[in-house]
């Protein structure tokens, strides 16, 4: 389904989330461990989102950036784009899996306390309608499910700016103690 005039909005917020992270002197980069000791895991998502600490270089290979983070949820949203194509004339199932996996993982991130780390062990997707080039902004929605000491499991759904459902997962993400070095 092409997208009409409305998609602007949504492109609008993508590129003022990006402009945010420069002008705060935020660039694609690694955080050092020395950065992040003391943050608790939504305390890291806020300092990238507000160009503090670097974000994530995945970010603009393929378009996409953490536009919200709350206790438990995350919204990332991406614009595929000619590069994110498959052989199949489609946008390749890894960027909507890269879109999913990214929003999980920050919304597990957004429940740990200072010292903590995680990482995805597991992810189940659907991909239920193609994405084209001319398709515009996705969003992909994620909330945490259940958060122990060592497993987090969380959902997320892949939707346009009406609503339409273009992929949903579940994912399950190991905690573990972050390393000092
Ligand atoms: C077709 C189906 C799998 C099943 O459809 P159903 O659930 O039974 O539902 P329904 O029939 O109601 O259609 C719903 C919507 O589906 C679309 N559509 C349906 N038929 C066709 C058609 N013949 N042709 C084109 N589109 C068709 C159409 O938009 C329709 O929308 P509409 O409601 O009309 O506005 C659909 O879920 C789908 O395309 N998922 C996305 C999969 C995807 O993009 N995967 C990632 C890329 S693969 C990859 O990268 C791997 C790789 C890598 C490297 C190298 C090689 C490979």
């Amino acid at each position: 389904m092409e997208n009409g005039n409305n998609s602007a909005a949504w492109t609008r917020q993508q590129s003022e989330a990006i402009q945010r992270m420069r002008d705060g002197g935020g660039s694609p980069g690694l955080t050092r461990a020395d950065q992040i000791a003391d943050k608790s895991g939504r305390a890291i998502l806020e300092a990238m989102m507000s160009g503090e600490l670097p974000y994530p270089p995945m970010n603009d290979t393929m378009n996409m950036v953490l536009l919200e983070v709350d206790d438990g949820r995350a919204v990332f949203q991406g614009i595929p784009q000619l590069e994110h194509y498959n052989p199949l004339g489609t946008v390749h199932g890894g960027w909507f899996a890269t879109l999913l996996d990214s929003a999980l993982g920050c919304a597990v991130q957004s429940r740990l306390p200072a010292g903590r780390s995680y990482t995805t062990v597991e992810l189940s997707l659907n991909i239920v309608r193609p994405a084209l080039q001319k398709t515009g902004p996705l969003r992909a929605v994620a909330k945490v499910i259940h958060m122990g000491g060592q497993l987090a499991t969380a959902e997320a759904r892949i939707e346009d700016e009406n609503g339409q459902l273009y992929a949903h997962a579940t994912t399950s993400c190991f905690i573990f103690k972050l390393q000092r070095s």
